[in-house]
């Protein structure tokens, strides 16, 4: 059963194995904060520590960024729902008959279907790295772009970076969930994140959950990391 869950915090377990994950997760409590699996976690665990994610009571969002052709994302993505996870994600990039094929696989899941959404551009990437890529629109305007695509074939909201939420609020509407990492409380190490903001200014700026990983499982007593980060974003 999973837990009825108080606060927009979603942990990112990225670890190497099943035991390190399990063990950072038997630390924190399911009440008080999601869980996300990404590719590290579940290249090494694979499915059965998803389920035993789940059967912890965790709401776990499967960060897998499917970008591939149209048959594949669909079937990936379906097969994400059966494992029980409360949201997956797709590359935006990935173009619109992806998504679009994203959100049909989904359509018979019912009660059980996970929340889809699609990566826009990585918070560890700088405007002169998107740029150096090929992309010649602005970082803010890709991002954008990006995520009126995925609003546009059904997808329920974006990964980007707290610091286009309020422009993606405005434009994408209040329904549409903006789901931030590069999270970092002040004075805390930005490591390879460079579109990063703290907790309370991210929920200022609109976001709808945060995704905070080493600020949490790197600290010495990570359920006090993530009380304190609570505690920062109720005040
Ligand atoms: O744009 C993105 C998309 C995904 N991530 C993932 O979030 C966490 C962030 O971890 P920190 O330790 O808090 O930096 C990590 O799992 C990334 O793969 C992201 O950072 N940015």
């Amino acid at each position: 059963m999973q837990s009825k869950v108080s606060s927009p915090v979603i942990v990112a377990l990225d670890y190497d194995s099943a035991d390190t994950a399990l063990a950072m997760a038997d630390q924190l409590d399911p009440s008080l904060c999601r869980v996300k699996v990404g590719k590290e976690l579940f290249t090494a665990a694979g499915p059965d520590l998803v389920r035993a994610l789940v059967d912890r009571g965790f709401q776990v969002f499967l960060d897998l960024k499917f970008h591939d052709i149209p048959n594949t994302v669909a079937k990936a993505v379906k097969a994400a729902a059966q494992l029980g996870v409360w949201m997956v994600n797709v590359h935006a990039s990935g173009g619109e008959r992806m998504m679009t094929a994203a959100v049909d696989a989904l359509r018979d899941c019912g009660d059980s279907r996970p929340l889809l959404i699609a990566v826009t551009v990585l918070t560890s990437t700088t405007a002169e790295e998107l740029a150096a890529t090929g992309v010649s629109a602005p970082l803010e305007k890709q991002v954008l772009q990006l995520a009126s695509q995925a609003r546009a074939c059904g997808l329920d909201g974006v990964v980007c970076s707290a610091r286009e939420a309020k422009m993606l609020r405005s434009e994408c509407g209040s329904e549409f969930a903006l789901v931030t990492p590069g999270i970092r409380p002040a004075g805390t190490d930005t490591g390879d994140q460079r579109r990063t903001l703290t907790p309370s200014e991210a929920l200022e700026e609109g976001s709808s959950y945060l995704v905070v990983g080493r600020p949490i499982t790197a600290a010495p007593r990570p359920l006090e990391s993530l009380k304190s980060i609570l505690f920062e974003i109720s005040g």
